[in-house]
């Protein structure tokens, strides 16, 4: 699992250290001097003779930058430093000055922009010290403008310098992940002490890039993160293997109450999408079209009601289509009554625009249009694009307001409850954007509900946060056998190809061999 923590707790667990004299900064320049060295050599240059420019700003995180600096100029490197302050670090400068770094006050230049590409037009190497996590808001002037240039800049030039970020990548929303003004996006982001919840979450998980943990012994192991990401060892502590004592009733059972007349084709893929992650049996209970399409499509499937363990209610039907709503709300009720979990997707998230409060464990699976219906319908008026530009803060609050647990659909899905860690799973592929996979993730979802109903049901507070853990596995399963669908490797790698088209059928049955790739 990769956690993070916010600005304050970092701060609070470095206070003690600094206090007694740990050489953090020491470290942290260490690592980032490492970290440029390694960069160099991959990319097939000598770390002697490479040219690096620094981008220095007022607080550590330049501190940081100028102590780096001060290393590579000693290994060879012709370091420059652009001070975009009047106030940089003295004992970074003072590092920096002794060791042979050329200092440029750029603040004095007129254009400082243009100063500033100018010393970058010269280097192989960017180092954003501007900014960590002391920044208050989105970058001010004249950072600001000195990093919309430079990130206008690079994309343009033929040959990318690298950029490696001090800490996170200057000017994100450190704690939520917004980009709240401009960022220079990096190829390597050395961050110390311990991931931050920018680094994982939308979309400014996207400008990091690569995400290297300095290790400064905060001792914040014990301490819940305030967002993570599930990884395949994660996944496997959690997918349940079936022993000699289980029959099907053990292994759970969904109620899949999915498509409609008008959309038969979701019941089928959500069925297919929680028999191919494994459960113990499924009841289908729908209109007559979408029931023979479940029929024909896996015969084990039964059609009659009876006890379930979990639900999936919505994928498929549509909130005008009234006679299905009022289906939909019996069964939500019913969930709610034996206080086993419901997956809520697609037309079922429309029962709760109404001021009902979910009274039993529900995952809701909105993606970000319908996450802005539903807050709008809350009385927090929001667009898509609102919801898009800062998504951590909006699944949250839906969470808040239904007492649901989020599953916000995305190219990263991000899952929040109303208390506990965020999640943020990138294990998806573009591909996935086609027409059914969200009925796939649903019965992906269910299944796992199912195979822990029960205990969820009894489990009470202490389990609370369970739902938010499976609805994240559900979204790295769905996401790793979109991946192996489209002739991709199983882990994101930037050396992948393009893949391949898929369907959510492909996603279905590839969830066998994304399941396989799970080491147990
Ligand atoms: N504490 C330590 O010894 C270590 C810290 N680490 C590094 O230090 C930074 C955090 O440093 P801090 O001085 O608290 O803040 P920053 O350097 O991030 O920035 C403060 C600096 O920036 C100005 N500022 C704030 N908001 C904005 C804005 N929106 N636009 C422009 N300028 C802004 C503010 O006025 C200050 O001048 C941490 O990230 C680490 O990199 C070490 O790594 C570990 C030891
Ligand atoms: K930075």
């Amino acid at each position: 699992m990769i956690r993070a923590h916010t600005a304050a707790t970092v701060r609070e667990a470095e206070e003690p250290l600094l206090a007694a004299g740990e050489p953090l900064m020491a470290r942290a320049a260490c690592a980032l001097t490492t970290e440029v060295a390694r960069e160099l050599r991959a990319r097939g240059n000598r770390v002697s003779g490479s040219s690096v420019l620094l981008l220095v700003g007022g607080g550590n995180n330049g501190g940081d930058a100028l102590h780096a600096g001060a290393h590579l100029a000693r290994r060879g490197c012709q370091v420059r430093a652009a001070l975009l302050t009047d106030r940089p670090h003295p004992a970074g400068l003072s590092a920096a000055r002794g060791a042979g770094v050329r200092l440029h006050h750029v603040l004095q230049a007129e254009d400082v922009a243009g100063a500033v590409l100018d010393l970058a037009g010269r280097a192989d190497v960017w180092v954003d010290g501007l900014l960590g996590i002391g920044a208050r808001g989105g970058l001010r002037e004249p950072l600001a403008g000195a990093v919309a240039a430079l990130a206008e800049e690079r994309a343009a030039w033929p040959v990318e310098p690298l950029v490696l970020a001090v800490d996170v990548p200057s000017g994100i929303g450190v704690d939520d992940g917004t980009i709240p003004g401009p960022v220079l996006p990096a190829d390597v982001t050395v961050t110390m002490g311990t991931a931050k919840p920018g680094l994982l979450l939308p979309p400014a998980a996207g400008l990091a890039g690569r995400v290297e943990v300095v290790d400064l012994g905060l001792g914040l192991d014990a301490l819940a993160p305030a967002a993570c990401t599930l990884t395949a060892t994660d996944v496997a502590d959690l997918l349940p293997v079936p022993g000699p004592e289980d029959h099907k009733y053990t292994r759970g059972v969904l109620g899949i109450a999915a498509g409609s007349h008008a959309y038969p084709g979701a019941a089928a893929l959500t069925a297919t999408g929680a028999l191919r992650t494994g459960l113990g049996m499924i009841r289908y209970l729908g209109p007559e079209v979408p029931t023979g399409l479940v029929r024909t499509r896996h015969p084990e499937v039964v059609t009659v009601p009876g006890r379930v363990q979990a639900w999936v209610l919505g994928p498929g039907t549509a909130p005008d289509d009234a006679a299905r709503m009022e289906e939909l709300a019996e069964h939500l009720g019913e969930a709610a009554r034996t206080g086993v979990p419901a997956a809520l997707d697609a037309g079922a998230l429309a029962l709760l625009h109404e001021e009902t409060e979910l009274t039993g464990p529900a995952v809701l699976t909105p993606h970000a249009g319908e996450l802005a219906q539903l807050l709008t319908a809350r009385g927090e008026a929001v667009t898509r694009e609102e919801v898009s530009a800062a998504p951590a803060r909006h699944a949250r609050l839906a969470a808040e307001i239904t007492g649901g647990t989020v599953l916000l659909k995305g190219a990263t899905t991000v899952v929040a409850a109303p208390h506990g860690p965020l999640y943020a799973q990138h294990d998806a592929t573009p591909w996935l954007a086609t027409a059914g996979s969200g009925d796939v993730l649903a019965g992906v979802l269910g299944a796992l509900l199912a195979s822990y109903g029960d205990v969820i049901a009894d489990g009470g507070d202490v389990l609370a946060g369970l739902p938010a853990t499976l609805a994240a596995t559900a979204a790295f399963l769905h996401g790793r056998a979109a991946r192996l669908a489209a002739g991709l490797p199983a882990e994101p790698a930037p050396t992948a190809g393009a893949g391949v088209p898929i369907t959510a059928t492909d996603v279905a049955d590839a969830l066998p061999a994304a399941l396989r790739t799970i080491p147990r």
